[in-house]
């Protein structure tokens, strides 16, 4: 099976739709897969098997081939992957060609951090407003962005085009922060305040929760101390019980 040619459109080839329906988990590895290709390209790299691919990307070689099988690119025998030709697909089907734009709500301690990280850009987002509802903060200058107040959301979304919006407020603002995006025509939200949001159906929410990361790895710990301390001196399993990480 040959790998889709240069200069046709990604995922219109070989019989795959344009569109492909995706698994969950499957889209949830694209963005590991296109980290370790630029990674790659950067060395000067221009074709990578599927062994080497899924050693840098930290997941198993059938995984990745069948997650790549999805987006019509099989690797040639012997060869690989061609690195630029994979990028170009996995960035297609994330849309990160479309360079999103993106808001923030809540400049706090958190919002601030994001607010300054410079590596949204050159993942293909621009972080185009920051909101705060605090007037003390309205005015604020970070990373070239002027803190907006929150009264101004729709507007200022209109104007912009923004399409994905991060909540960093407290727990208990994120629902009316999530209401005045969706009314502000927001379809997309990253959330970082624990807790659920209660959104229409077609508007697509990820939350962030370092302390639910945090307590899952406490689980980890807790299970290899209670084998460690089983009679009869068992020794603990490789960490993770020899699974790759957590929510692969
Ligand atoms: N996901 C994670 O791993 C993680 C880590 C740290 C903090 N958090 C969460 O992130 C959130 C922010 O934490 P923080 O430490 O930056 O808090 P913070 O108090 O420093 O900042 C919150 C900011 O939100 C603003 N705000 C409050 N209500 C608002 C509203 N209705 N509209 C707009 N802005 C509003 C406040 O004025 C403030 O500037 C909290 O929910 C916290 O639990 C998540």
């Amino acid at each position: 099976m040959s790998q889709q040619r240069h200069g046709s459109t990604p995922g219109e080839a070989d019989g795959v739709p344009a569109f492909p329906d995706l698994p969950e988990a499957t889209i949830a590895r694209l963005p590991e897969y296109l980290r370790a290709l630029h990674h790659l390209a950067e060395t000067g790299a221009e074709t990578v098997s599927s062994e080497g691919l899924a050693a840098a990307a930290g997941v198993n070689s059938a995984k990745l081939r069948k997650d790549l099988s999805h987006l019509g690119s099989y690797g040639t025998r012997g060869v690989g992957y061609d690195v630029a030709l994979l990028v170009d697909q996995i960035e297609y089907i994330l849309g990160l060609d479309k360079n999103r734009a993106v808001c923030l709500v809540g400049v706090g301690n958190l919002g601030h951090a994001l607010a300054g990280y410079a590596g949204f850009a050159s993942r293909g987002f621009r972080v185009v407003a920051l909101f705060d509802a605090d007037p003390k903060k309205v005015g604020e200058q970070i990373n070239g962005l002027t803190v907006q107040h929150t009264d101004d959301l729709e507007r200022v979304a209109a104007e912009e085009s923004i399409a994905i919006g991060v909540i960093a407020t407290p727990p208990g603002t994120a629902q009316a922060v999530a209401d005045a995006l969706v009314a502000a025509g927001v379809t997309s939200i990253l959330n970082f305040a624990p807790g659920v949001l209660s959104v229409p159906s077609n508007v697509d929410v990820r939350k962030v929760d370092l302390a639910i990361e945090l307590q899952i790895l406490s689980f980890h710990e807790h299970r290899k101390a209670s084998l460690t301390a089983l009679p009869g001196g068992r020794s603990a399993p490789p960490a993770n019980g020899g699974q790759e990480a957590v929510g692969s």
